[in-house]
């Protein structure tokens, strides 16, 4: 795993191929577990209701979850009541080689975008420690990720994210709007159907 770590801004790192295809397929099936313990879920928009295009479910300690009561982090599934399944090793490692960060992640956000699913420019910062980066890892179809500065109005780029790559947002990066504005499908044949598999692993409480 040593993919180089290209810089998009400082503290914003894309690592293109990340995850060899050998750790891809291990991750992938390690997600079919994951996904069978705490069932894909559709979040909903705070206030409107309004459901978002991709699905989503997490593993760890905490699971990041969306409806008309706010964004919010907690410790069980939104519909089954249970606690989220535990992260597999290999998202564990992939935070110890790339937060440069000396505490264990607390969550892992998995997003499921079908072909048509999107999300629109946002920044993350429902976590109480945002000294600890944002590490990304997407498996499946490649999307168009796009990101900007900490202000909305900042002008943008995007980049390609194919299966594989990391991406970290950390340091003075750590708060800038980022979204997917499109999958193409049918770009990666690791998953059985067209989309894209992405987990975001969070420190979510500052450290003791
Ligand atoms: O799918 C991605 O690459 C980004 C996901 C994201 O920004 C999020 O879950 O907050
Ligand atoms: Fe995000």
């Amino acid at each position: 795993m040593s993919a180089p770590r290209l810089a998009l801004a400082p503290g914003l790192l894309h690592v293109p191929g990340y995850l060899d295809g050998a750790a891809q397929v291990r991750l992938r099936d390690a997600l079919r577990e994951t996904v069978r313990a705490a069932p894909l879920f559709t979040p909903r928009m705070p206030r409107t209701g309004k459901p978002f295009s991709v699905r989503m479910t997490n593993c760890g300690a905490l699971g990041w979850v969306s409806d008309e009561g706010g964004y919010r982090y907690q410790p069980t599934h939104p519909v089954t009541g249970a606690p989220w399944p535990p992260m597999p090793d290999l998202v564990r490692a992939a935070w110890d080689d790339l937060a440069a960060y000396p505490h264990p992640p607390e969550a892992c956000l998995v997003n499921w975008y079908e072909a048509s699913a999107k999300m629109g420019l946002h920044q993350d910062r429902d976590e109480a420690d945002l000294e600890a980066p944002v590490v990304s890892l997407s498996l499946g179809d490649t999307a168009i990720f796009r990101f900007g500065g900490t202000e909305r109005k900042a002008p943008t780029r995007s980049i390609r994210l194919a299966s594989g790559d990391a991406v970290v947002i950390g340091g003075p990066s750590r708060l800038v709007f980022h979204g997917i504005d499109r999958i193409l499908a049918g770009s990666s044949t690791l998953l059985d159907a067209p989309g894209r598999i992405n987990l975001t692993l969070r420190r979510v409480t500052p450290p003791a």
